[in-house]
């Protein structure tokens, strides 16, 4: 496939209207004209967990770098590919590879990608990340499954429907407090029962900080006080836009690190080839979960 990507600088009618409609409407359409698949499921793989979008059958591959108008993947343990497949049938749609507000990109369009999800007609997201574990009673390799975030970006008007709203979208003002559905959930901890990996079962809240700087001592005790379980780069933003255009959601994040909340501690610093080490390490159990979460989603 040839290049056809142009970079384009962001203008001051991008900032306000963020990708529109139609600028959308035209990257599903080039996907749908090059796809045999519709997919209902839609996932978005975290950081070292690309193995999700490996696990395909009949992949049709699109480098994000040959979309137009998309932007392209810049971070180790992100492949950069948008990626089409069957799981036992099941048609899915899995971004190998997303977009972080630390790449220099914008909110909304680093969550772009979930609309272009929407008009190929994604009912159902499953959002991965890895994560630090900041609740004292995690350990490294646990699974969480978000209940709820704090898009902390968005405390200070960093969300991605900033900006026009556009009705086709979804409402001006959504409600968020049922972003991680409950049905989903109790599927998922069904699902992690019948596959025994009960003991690396965790539910918690996601909080989601812009990075690339991991957390201080101080910041990461003051999320704590926030009633956050875990930390990391991503997730929120594309969860609301998500939600805001009626998909529903299952989140989980890896814990790949363990939030060392002392001063002066002698213990190993948080790093990103640890992130990945681990997300490599319970790539199969992950795997395992996801499939056995796709293979029941007609039951809720
Ligand atoms: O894409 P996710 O949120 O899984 O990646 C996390 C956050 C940073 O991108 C990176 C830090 O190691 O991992
Ligand atoms: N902090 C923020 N983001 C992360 C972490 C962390 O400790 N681990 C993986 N992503």
């Amino acid at each position: 496939m040839t290049s056809v990507k142009m970079f384009r600088e962001e203008s001051i009618e991008d900032v306000i209207d963020g990708y529109s409609y139609e600028r959308i409407e035209s990257i599903s359409k080039f996907l749908l004209d090059r796809t045999k698949q519709r997919p209902e499921i839609g996932i978005i793989c975290g950081t070292g967990m690309g193995g999700l979008a490996d696990m395909l059958e009949d992949k049709e591959i699109f480098p994000y770098k040959d979309i137009p108008d998309f932007p392209v993947s810049t971070v180790p343990g992100h492949s950069g590919r948008l990626v089409f497949g069957n799981l036992n049938g099941k048609s899915i749609i899995c971004m190998q590879g997303r977009f972080h507000v630390y790449e220099g990109y914008s909110v909304w369009k680093c969550a772009m990608p979930v609309r272009v999800m929407k008009l190929i007609g994604v009912k159902t997201l499953i959002v991965t990340n890895a994560a630090g574990g900041l609740n004292r009673n995690f350990t490294v390799g646990d699974i969480m499954f978000i209940k709820d975030h704090i898009n902390f970006p968005g405390f200070g008007g960093d969300n991605p429907l900033r900006g026009r709203n556009d009705d086709r979208w979804g409402p001006r003002f959504p409600p968020m407090s049922n972003a991680y559905d409950l049905g989903l959930r109790q599927l998922a901890r069904t699902v992690a029962k019948e596959l025994n990996l009960e003991k690396y079962l965790q539910e918690g809240v996601y909080c989601m900080l812009g990075g690339p700087s991991y957390e201080t001592v101080s910041e990461m005790m003051a999320l704590t006080l926030l009633g956050a379980d875990a930390v990391g780069m991503s997730t929120a933003h594309e969860v609301i836009a998500a939600r805001h255009c009626g998909i529903r959601v299952f989140g989980m994040s890896l814990i790949t690190n363990i939030c060392v909340m002392e001063h002066d501690s002698e213990k190993p610093l948080a790093n990103h080839e640890e992130v990945m080490e681990t997300g490599n390490r319970r790539r199969k159990d992950l795997e395992k979960l996801v499939t056995g979460i796709i293979m029941k989603l007609d039951t809720v």
